[in-house]
């Protein structure tokens, strides 16, 4: 069966997760909108009374069109859910995202959740980190940072679009994928991208998930982590 069907399943199972009066943080990619789709009929025909956060602008206006009222994440005190999806999840439960581009506003939402859910196909649960790792820069000086980061041999790529030009992000910065082996240690390359000035955020979302949701050819697994 294909990737996305197991995606499919998927969402739908963690939207079930979601009981009425609660505030959801959605987030981004192809998973998600599955989750979406999901989350939009449960209100249609459930009448289900929700508020959703978004973590990025298009996430915003697909839910917004499904009839799922969303707010922005100062609008409300606390995020009772998130769920989200993921590049890669490791033995150790650490997650590479911002494949989408929505990196920065899914760890915003993320740490302001009391709860988050992640939701993949099998194929991306991995025993070490191998995908290229997002980071996020302000634009100002990254040629700068781009060069210090290849002389630290972490082999950075800018994110262009099909016209060539950098992918700006919702709040307007740079990304710099770094094409790295193998991430060893996620928290040492996250501290030590995080003290690079310059560098918003990365794409290491680390102690962060409380369940994993993923979708198999027939069924979906659940994973408790925390
Ligand atoms: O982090 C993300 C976006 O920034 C996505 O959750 C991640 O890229 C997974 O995407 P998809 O569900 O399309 O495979």
């Amino acid at each position: 069966m294909s990737q996305d069907t197991q995606k499919a399943i998927a969402g739908k199972r963690a939207a079930q997760f979601v009981e009425n009066d609660m505030i959801v943080g959605i987030g981004s990619g192809s998973t998600i909108a599955h989750v979406i789709t999901e989350l939009g009929r449960r209100v249609a025909e459930e009448n289900l009374k929700i508020v959703g956060v978004p973590t990025s602008e298009r996430t915003r206006r697909t839910a917004a069109k499904l009839g799922i009222p969303m707010y922005n994440v100062d609008d409300v005190d606390q995020i009772d859910l998130t769920i989200d999806g993921a590049d890669q999840i490791d033995d150790s439960f650490a997650a590479i995202k911002g494949g989408g581009a929505a990196l920065l506003w899914e760890k915003i939402v993320a740490v302001n959740s009391k709860r988050n859910i992640w939701v993949i196909d099998e194929s991306k649960r991995v025993e070490k980190l191998t995908q290229y790792l997002p980071v996020e820069v302000i634009p100002y000086g990254s040629d700068q940072l781009f060069r210090r980061l290849e002389n630290d041999g972490l082999q950075p790529t800018w994110r262009l679009d099909q016209n060539g030009n950098p992918v700006r992000t919702d709040s307007a910065n740079f990304l710099i994928d770094l094409h790295l082996p193998a991430i060893e240690s996620p928290q040492d390359l996250s501290h030590l991208l995080s003290e690079m000035v310059g560098v918003v955020e990365d794409g290491l979302f680390l102690n962060i998930v409380n369940q994993v949701v993923i979708g198999t050819d027939t069924d979906s697994k659940i994973i408790d982590v925390k």
